[in-house]
């Protein structure tokens, strides 16, 4: 029984001003991976090599046990996937993107169309051309999720939404993932967005992936703390990613705060004066900064 929604082994690719090297990644069944990197990162160069859209150099993409990019085709039927690009007829309705959709994918779920053109908000007789920049980002969920794929693949879905839809586009990703066994990959540069929804988290920076874990162990593992440095204190902390001094005083940032950080911090002569856990968007840019 295939266990991954999907696994990218070995990748690269190059472009004249971008290298990806050996990127690993994947994703059980049934669960949520946030992608999360600044712009640039190649969050979208690696969906688009998952979906077949981009051929990588080397490596190998098995996308709900199927080979990308040659057995493209029949992996589609079960992948839906949505992107700022995705191009829908201005001049033509929800209803007839609705319609066209149903007509390529048969199993299209018009019962649960219709829930989501309420919940989103949406009108079917309106045109394309129409639509306010939220309403295409709900209209492209929409078609996407009726057609109930096994694996869901959003890039950037709720970037340039103003605050009101981003938090009414995320409320509904939410409930909607919730309800469903589906397995679903999203990219943003939004933590807060990814923190929402995601089971599996990943860091990506230039190319590479700096790190993948599930979000708990990630805020479990990551912590800032604020010491007072004694005469015996030494120049580095085994386990610290990151130490900043000011006088008397020291901000230590750790990924090992689960294990005996606290004793390595005494035995380095730091007392600690008190311990912060640290927000998703604060791991990530010490992840960054460690790596560069
Ligand atoms: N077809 C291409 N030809 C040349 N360079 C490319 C091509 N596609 C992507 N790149 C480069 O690869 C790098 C990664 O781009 P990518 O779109 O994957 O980043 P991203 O993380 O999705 O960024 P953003 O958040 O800005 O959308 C960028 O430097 C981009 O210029």
């Amino acid at each position: 029984m295939q266990q991954y929604a999907f696994d990218m082994r070995n990748i690269s690719i190059r472009y004249p001003h971008f290298a990806m090297e050996n990127l690993n990644l994947s994703l059980a069944k049934g669960q949520v991976l946030g992608l999360v990197g600044v712009n640039g990162a190649g969050k979208s160069t690696t969906i688009r090599i998952l979906m077949g859209l981009v051929k990588a150099d080397a490596g190998q993409v098995d996308v709900l046990g199927y080979q990308l990019p040659a057995q493209q085709v029949q992996a589609k039927y079960d992948i839906g996937f949505a992107s700022d690009d995705m191009r829908l007829y201005k001049n033509q309705t929800l209803q007839w993107h609705m319609d066209f959709i149903h007509s390529i994918f048969p199993n299209f779920d018009h019962g649960y169309a219709k829930d989501l053109l309420q919940r989103f908000e949406l009108i079917a007789d309106q045109k394309m051309k129409g639509l306010s920049h939220g309403q295409r980002v709900k209209a492209c969920l929409l078609l996407v999720l009726a057609r109930r794929p096994k694996l869901l693949v959003l890039d950037e879905p709720t970037t340039g939404l103003d605050p009101v839809a981003r938090d009414e586009v995320l409320t509904e990703l939410a409930d909607i993932l919730r309800d469903d066994e589906r397995s679903v990959l999203f990219s943003s540069h939004n933590t807060h967005d990814i923190e929402k929804l995601s089971d599996q988290i990943a860091f990506l920076d230039k190319g590479k992936l700096l790190a993948l874990q599930d979000k708990e162990s990630f805020v479990q593992s990551w912590s800032r703390y604020r010491c007072q440095l004694m005469p015996q204190a030494q120049d580095s902390v085994p386990g610290a990613v990151s130490i900043r001094r000011s006088g008397q005083l020291a901000e230590v940032i750790t990924d090992q705060s689960s294990g005996n950080f606290a004793v390595a911090l005494q035995h380095s002569g730091f007392k600690v004066i008190e311990q912060h856990r640290m927000s998703l968007e604060e791991i990530f840019v010490a992840n960054v900064k460690r790596n560069r």
